[in-house]
């Protein structure tokens, strides 16, 4: 018997794309798939592309999770800090909702309502510090799509004191795997499809989570719903504070991280190259014209977004080496 995982809100999209990769991990035993409405369901029933995996969806509740050595909580927003608190201490728990993420309570307040959870370690490893500190941790909070791609691109230029942290311009596509898979009126087909449209502008909830992890404190987010089922291809852009080479300061801040890649000079991301991988796709220049600096971060918003990052998290927190059981390369086209 190798480590023992359960996925709570295995019938959604990030627990179908949990699922999918720990079938693919060569330590991890699925012992426990959950779900809510779906309960009862054969999971093949949901998820097509596991045909093969013999299962049922139990229902969720502490006792069904208690039983293993790490859970995944893929539930909706608000409902995994009461669950989690329901699991006992020695169960590792990686929440990739967004309840645990904020520090801010205001701000938690502010974008999502209701009581406040209170803050774990927050779950991007390539950040300063942040592999050691998921390593020692029991309870993770896995960050949000958006914010991941958008904390790559900005992080160190910010850390390197590159740019200026009170002016950052993002605008950044997500798929509409992103929204879930609960039906809702914007996520209509034949109204998606052939179709740009921003959404939450000037309030997306994820603002505060990447100056939290950045130490942006003014940014503008535009987030654009995009006819394809995964991705997020976010363009950032912010002043420069002197001549350092944006390329320069990637480069050296990932020289060391797996998942986290700056192409070639000249060559810009693409989300298809990330479908399916937990890689993040990173290019920089120096826009001659406004002089800001672009960032343009390309990220599957199921896999370095949601799934795969969890499971980055789960390895870690495992002592286990960060890559185990998760795809480098995408699949496009
Ligand atoms: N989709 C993405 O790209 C990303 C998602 N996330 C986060 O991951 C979490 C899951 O998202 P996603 O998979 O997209 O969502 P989905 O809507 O696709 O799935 C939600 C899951 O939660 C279950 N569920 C719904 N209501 C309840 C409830 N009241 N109590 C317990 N379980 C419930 C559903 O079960 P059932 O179907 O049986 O009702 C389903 O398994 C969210 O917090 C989301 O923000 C984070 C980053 C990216
Ligand atoms: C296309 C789309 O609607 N995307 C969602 C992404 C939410 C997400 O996955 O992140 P959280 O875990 O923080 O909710 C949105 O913009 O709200």
């Amino acid at each position: 018997m190798g480590i023992r995982v359960a996925v709570a809100g295995a019938s959604g999209y990030a627990g179908g794309e949990l699922l999918r990769l720990i079938a693919g991990h060569p330590e991890f035993d699925l012992v426990a798939a959950t779900a809510h409405r779906q309960a009862g369901a054969p999971v093949t029933a949901v998820h097509p592309q596991l045909v093969g995996l013999d299962l049922t969806f139990a229902a969720t509740d502490p006792a069904t999770l208690a039983d293993a050595d790490l859970v995944f909580l893929a539930l909706p927003h608000g409902e995994s800090a009461a669950l989690a608190a329901e699991l006992p201490e020695s169960v590792r728990v990686v929440d990739l909702g967004a309840d645990h993420r904020l520090r801010d309570a205001d701000a938690w307040s502010r974008y999502y309502g209701g009581p406040h959870a209170g803050a774990w370690t927050y779950g991007l490893p390539e950040l300063p510090g942040q592999r050691a500190a998921i390593a020692g941790a029991t309870r993770v909070a896995n960050t949000g799509c958006y914010a991941v791609a958008i904390t790559l691109a900005l992080a160190p230029l910010i850390a390197a004191g590159a740019v200026a942290p009170a002016d950052v311009v993002v605008v950044a596509a997500s798929g509409t795997s992103g929204a879930g898979r609960a039906a809702k009126a914007h996520l209509l087909g034949s109204e998606v499809m052939g179709d740009l449209s921003p959404y939450k502008v000037g309030a997306h909830q994820h603002v505060p989570e990447i100056k939290q992890a950045t130490g942006a404190t003014g940014l503008s987010l535009t987030p654009v719903l995009a006819p394809m089922p995964r991705g997020i291809l976010a363009t950032v852009t912010a002043v420069p504070t002197g001549d350092a080479d944006p390329r320069a300061v990637l480069a050296d801040a990932y020289a060391d991280a797996p998942f986290v890649h700056l192409l070639p000079e000249g060559a810009w991301p693409h989300t298809a190259a990330t479908a399916g991988a937990n890689s993040c796709h990173l290019q920089a220049t120096v826009d001659v014209d406004s002089g800001r600096v672009i960032v343009v971060s390309a990220i599957d918003n199921l896999g370095k977004g949601a799934a795969g990052q969890a499971v980055q998290n789960a390895n870690l927190m495992l002592g286990l080496p960060e890559t185990t059981g998760l795809p480098l390369f995408g699949v496009a086209p």
